[in-house]
This record gives structure tokens, C-alpha cells and sequence, in this order.
């Protein structure tokens, strides 16, 4: 992470350039996104070193001179290419705007479920709700309605989502689910990835996800693919409705990138429903989460901070990626301590293990 956000060093040259990257941002965004999907990228990189000119990537992609010519422009000042005599080879920036996989989910994810509803983030910050949403339906939340959403829009959220979480589960199982776990209860547990992970861990490891109707459809037909119907169940639940208690006595409590999806006073509100699942009985609260002041590099930070507008304009009008202190204090107030942490697991995540106090 970049260690202080208090200086401001730049000469004022490379401040009013910054400055027009930001005006130009949006168009800039679809240039890039233009040059990956019309092949135009896939195309330099086939020529390596020696670069291919204008004329013949548009005679080769069947496009216009001129539409090629303006994109490889932009390109230019995007540094995704660079040109020595006439012909264009692909920089180190346009590689990843091309290959890596981290940069194309979140392009995606930007563009698909993102950058329509983006036009109104100022009035979702006034009013405190996800007004973009309703691009997409009149949905109070985004996941009320995330399993209806059109087809590719649903394709780049899941992406979004399991990219960054298939990362990190392997790493910490043994950690979550050694010494004997058997009841675990996955708070937001979506299509039951991690409780499928769970199943093929250890044979005595039952699960009960919790999550909106829709998610847990995908989970049921999920686990019944795998073989885990009898060991995979749910509980359809809005986690709003802070009166419905959590199931007594897991083991282990699982909230993987959960509660970003929640205000600090609901956060308050599911902690303290998780503790009273727990009380009594010796089981964890796991959280694991992607706190932008816990990142390594700055390229993150930067992701969680517009990832965080996702939620202000399209998930929910009230909730974030949070700061670690935010979340540590929510745990304490509920009457929770952090037994454990880990950083810099999987892309970008933490994990806590928290306890009842006084258990
Ligand atoms: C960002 S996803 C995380 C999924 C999964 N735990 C992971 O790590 O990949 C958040 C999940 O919480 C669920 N969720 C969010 N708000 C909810 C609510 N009010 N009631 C029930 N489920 C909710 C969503 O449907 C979604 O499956």
C-alpha cells in the first residue's frame, strides 16, 4: 500500500496530467476495453518484437482504418502500445490489459455490472441507495435480484466474486477446518463453493448456508452435481431481518467477503447474531475480508477503493471495503475478540478468528 495518504509531491505538470486521465477516464475505459475485444491487442502480441501496421490489422480484423487508427491512438496514451516505424508492438500495460487475469475480471466487472449505473453515483450518495441499480430492476439490494440479472451481467459479477475467492480458501483450510470441525455455517455462502471445499476437506464436515433464495438454487444444484446433497444444506434468508437468529452451535462460523456487503450497524447486528450462535459453545467466527489499509501493493488499494463505489451505487447504497480498524471495532463492541489474524492471504485477503468473550 502506499504508506500515507497525506502528501501531495507531484510537480503541478504531472498534477493537471493526472487530472486529465481522470476527465477522459470512462472514454478511455471503453478504448481500452475496445482494442482486448475487437482482437486488436491478440493481434499485435502474435507479431512480437517486429510489430504490424495499421492498415494491416484492419484489413486482417475486417475494421475500418480509421476505427483502427483512433483506437490505436488512444492506445498510444493508454501506454498499452508503442509504434517504431508505422508498426505497433504491445507494451508491458497492454500484456496485462490482454492476458492477466485479475485485470480482465475487473474490466468486466467494471463494464458489465458497473458502468451504466455509474452515472448516478452522486445521487447515490445523496440518498444513501444503490441508485444504479435500477439499470438492472427495482431491486432494494443488488443481491435480492443477483440471480435474475441478465445473463453476462451475472457472468462477470460471479467472476468477479470467485476470482478473488478461489484464491484464498485453499490457502487457509487446515487453519479453518482442523481439529474436528464439524458444523459449519456459511453466512453469505452464495453457490456453495467454499461448502463444497468444506465437503471434499474432510468427510465428517456438514454445512448450512445462508443467503438469498436465488443463491442457494445455484448452491443446491451445485452440491447435488458433486455429491454433497446430503451434506450441503440452507437456509433462505434476507440477513437483514436482524429478529431471525443464526442456527445454535456451529463449529465454525464462515463469512467470506460478507460483510463488506452490510453498513457498520447491520455488521454490528450479524456479529452479535453470531455470537449468540456461538455462546456457550467453545465454535469460531471466522471472517475473511480485504481491507484496503492491509494491501501490499498500491495496485490494490486503488481496486478496493472503486470497488467500494460498487456497493455505494449498485449493491446496496451502504457499505464498503472497509479499513481493518472499522471492522475491529465492530468486533469488539459485539462483544468479540480477534484470537488470530492472518494478512496477505490469497490476491488481497485477512483473515480474523474471533471468540466469544467470556465464553
Ligand atoms: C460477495 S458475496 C460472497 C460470497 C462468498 N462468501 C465468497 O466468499 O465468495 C456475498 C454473499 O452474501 C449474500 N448476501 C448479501 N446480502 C444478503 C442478505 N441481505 N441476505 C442474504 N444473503 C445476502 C449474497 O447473496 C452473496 O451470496
Amino acid at each position: 500500500m502506499k504508506q500515507n495518504y497525506d502528501s501531495d509531491e507531484k510537480t503541478a505538470l504531472q498534477a493537471k496530467y493526472d487530472a486529465q486521465k481522470i476527465a477522459f477516464g470512462p472514454i478511455m475505459f471503453q478504448a481500452a476495453k475496445a482494442l482486448r475485444d475487437l482482437g486488436i491487442l491478440e493481434l499485435i502480441k502474435s507479431r512480437r518484437k517486429e510489430g504490424i501496421t495499421m492498415d494491416e490489422i484492419a484489413s486482417q480484423l475486417n475494421l475500418s482504418v480509421y476505427g483502427v487508427k483512433v483506437l490505436l491512438e488512444a492506445g498510444l496514451s493508454l501506454e498499452m502500445v508503442r509504434v517504431e516505424d508505422d508498426k505497433y508492438i504491445l507494451t508491458k500495460t497492454g500484456w496485462y490489459i490482454l492476458s492477466d487475469e485479475l485485470t480482465r475480471v475487473n474490466m468486466d466487472f467494471v463494464h458489465d455490472v458497473n458502468y451504466l449505473g455509474m452515472f448516478s453515483l452522486t445521487e447515490s450518495i445523496k440518498t444513501g441507495k444503490p441508485t444504479g441499480l435500477k439499470v438492472f430492476g427495482e431491486w432494494e439490494t443488488i443481491y435480492e435480484g443477483l440471480s435474475q440479472l441478465p445473463e453476462h451481467v451475472q457472468k462477470s459479477w460471479f467472476a468477479f466474486d470467485h476470482f478473488y475467492s478461489d484464491y484464498a480458501f485453499p490457502e487457509i483450510l487446515p487453519k479453518v477446518l482442523g481439529n474436528g470441525v464439524k458444523r459449519v455455517l456459511d453466512v453469505g455462502g452464495n453457490t456453495g463453493k467454499f461448502a463444497m471445499i468444506c465437503c471434499r476437506f474432510n468427510p465428517d464436515i456438514n454445512v448450512t448456508i445462508l443467503d438469498h433464495p436465488g443463491q442457494l438454487e445455484k448452491a443446491y444444484v451445485n452440491a447435488r452435481a458433486a455429491g454433497f446433497a446430503d451434506r450441503i444444506s440452507g437456509v433462505a434468508i434476507n440477513l437483514l431481518d436482524h429478529s431471525k437468529p443464526f442456527p445454535k452451535g456451529p463449529d465454525v462460523i464462515w463469512m467470506s467477503q460478507f460483510l463488506d456487503c452490510f453498513s457498520q450497524e447491520d455488521i454490528l447486528q450479524l456479529l452479535l447474531r453470531a455470537k449468540a450462535s456461538l455462546e456457550g459453545t467453545g465454535g469460531s467466527l471466522y471472517i475473511m475480508e480485504t481491507y484496503w489499509d492491509r494491501q501490499k501493493f498500491e495496485a490494490s488499494t486503488y481496486s478496493l477503493h472503486a470497488t467500494s463505489l460498487y456497493f455505494t451505487n449498485m449493491a446496496n447504497g451502504c457499505s464498503q471495503m472497509y479499513h481493518s480498524e472499522d471492522m475491529l471495532k465492530l468486533i469488539e463492541r459485539a462483544g468479540l475478540y480477534v484470537a488470530e489474524e492472518i494478512d496477505d492471504i490469497g490476491v488481497s485477503h485477512t483473515l480474523f478468528k474471533c471468540k466469544v468473550k467470556n465464553n
